[in-house]
């Protein structure tokens, strides 16, 4: 019999033991690599009711090919400083999967970067990508580069010496990068510079999230907060509920934070409180996201600024402290981890309904469990924060076909892709006996189009 053809059902304790089998194999590999393993884990877990329905992807050991990437690339970053000093960062891209499409996911520069932290991402981008509906595969990539207090000189000589080495792996139909933590339109115009430079040639659709005046796309800036918020509006009008007259707490004031601010207030929801690495601003009577947008997008100052222009609101140092204000939705859009048991169980005791993942990876497992335990709506990263990857594709389908949508034509064609991957988290939640999760909904959906695609073009 051929393989794909295999029917006999698994056992679900059979299962059980190859995906447990399997994740002590993940541990046991890629040691201390704690972010990657509890991604793994995540998925692996969501999957055991799809390996016993399909033994296919078993007998193609599709699980044991997907957390091993096509390969890690590590390399040397050697720049300049402004005062001559000749500073090395380690650079990475991971090229995860390629099953439906040109490699494609974000560059981070944060001095947190390592292999674990690139690896979980990356592992992440297949399946959300797969929700997208658009051809396109998983990679991540940065570097333990900290832009901040960094000159623009030195950010630029940074991003050249990075794409130096990096355009040897990129390219428009291979491996598509784009911004993340610490990489704007700013850092993605000096390594679109130095490619073009490099590779001789005006290849606009190499990287995302360029500037609109040479091959960006309208929207692109807005599209991962507004994803997020069309995304947990869509999970709340299922529950009969809405934005409209919630309570609001978004971590982060960076670009996903920023615009799920924006589209929450214009469903018409009060914005109470935001943060950044150092504190947080807690303002009663809504945040004024003005303000907020002059610190950060023009003069690349501390939220701790906003109580100069608004008084009346507090600033609170130190980051946990931010869950424990009563809330209906709250949006976690500034890095992983940042929600954990403790801070959990305080959202839940301050009312909340709704939680919409728009960073990746915001909640551990355990909180994932105290908010399903509670009833709490639960839209995770890969769906909540896939609208800015989709806008990416976007941009490289304008690229290819040398035109520029309108900012309605792209905002229209987000909201449809956000409403399409809803439904495909909830027909595949409710397919595997899961119904109404949607962590199980993405994990499953995501995968399964992925592991079709590796049985069909074998191993
Ligand atoms: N930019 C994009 O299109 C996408 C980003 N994401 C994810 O969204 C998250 C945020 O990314 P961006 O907004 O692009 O980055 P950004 O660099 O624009 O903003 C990050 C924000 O998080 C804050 N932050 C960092 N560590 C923090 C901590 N421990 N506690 C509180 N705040 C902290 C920073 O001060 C900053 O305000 C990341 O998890 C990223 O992977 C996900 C999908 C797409
Ligand atoms: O726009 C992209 O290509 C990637 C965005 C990203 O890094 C993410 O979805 O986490």
């Amino acid at each position: 019999m051929h393989l794909a053809e295999q029917t006999t059902l698994i056992d679900t304790r059979e299962a059980e033991l190859h995906v447990s089998q399997l994740l002590e194999a993940v541990k046991r590999r890629n040691p201390g690599e704690f972010e990657f393993h509890q991604a793994v884990q995540e998925v692996l877990t969501s999957l055991v009711p799809v390996v016993a329905q399909k033994p296919a992807y078993a007998a193609h050991a599709v699980l044991e090919r997907l957390v091993e990437p096509d390969r890690l690339l590590s390399f040397r970053v050697p720049w300049q400083d402004d005062a001559g000093r000749i500073r090395v960062n380690r650079g990475f891209r991971v090229q995860f999967s390629n099953a439906i499409g040109p490699y494609k996911g974000g560059l981070r520069f944060h001095p947190t970067v390592n292999a674990s932290i690139v690896k979980f991402l990356g592992f992440e981008q297949i399946f959300k990508n797969t929700l997208t509906g658009q051809p396109i595969g998983g990679g991540k990539g940065g570097a333990d580069f900290d832009p901040k207090g960094k000159s623009d000189f030195e950010i630029m000589r940074f991003c050249q010496s990075f794409m130096t080495e990096l355009s040897k792996h990129i390219g428009p139909d291979t491996d598509v990068p784009a911004g993340d933590i610490g990489v704007g339109a700013r850092e993605i115009g000096y390594l679109f510079g130095q490619y073009k430079k490099l590779a001789g040639a005006y290849e606009a659709g190499v990287l995302t999230g360029k500037d609109i005046g040479y091959g960006g796309s309208l929207g692109r800036k807005e599209a991962t907060g507004y994803g997020a918020v069309y995304f947990v509006e869509e999970m709340l009008q299922h529950a009969g509920s809405g934005f409209r007259g919630s309570t609001v707490v978004v971590s982060g004031s960076g670009n996903v934070s920023i615009y799920a601010m924006e589209k929450a207030m214009q469903l018409g929801a009060k914005v109470v409180a935001c943060s950044d690495s150092g504190g947080f601003v807690y303002h009663k009577e809504g945040l004024v996201l003005e303000t907020i947008k002059r610190l950060k997008e023009v003069e690349g100052r501390r939220i701790a600024d906003y109580v100069e222009a608004h008084p009346e609101a507090l600033y609170v140092e130190g980051c946990d402290g931010i869950w424990t204000i009563p809330c209906e939705i709250a949006l976690p859009c500034a890095t992983q981890n940042e929600i954990g048991k403790t801070a959990a169980e305080a959202l839940v005791l301050g009312g909340v309904r709704a939680i919409g993942e728009g960073a990746n990876m915001p909640s551990t497992l355990e909180a994932i469990e105290v908010f399903q335990r509670s009833g709490v709506l639960f839209a995770p990263a890969k769906a909540a924060n896939a609208g800015g990857v989709s806008v990416s594709a976007l941009e490289m389908a304008q690229n290819s076909a040398r035109l520029s949508w309108t900012m309605e034509e792209v905002d229209g064609r987000l909201q449809a892709i956000m409403h399409d991957i809803y439904r495909s988290c909830t027909e595949a939640a409710e397919a595997y006996g899961t119904p109404g999760n949607l962590v199980a909904g993405a994990n499953i959906a995501g995968f399964v189009q992925v592991a079709d695609a590796m049985i069909a073009q074998g191993i």
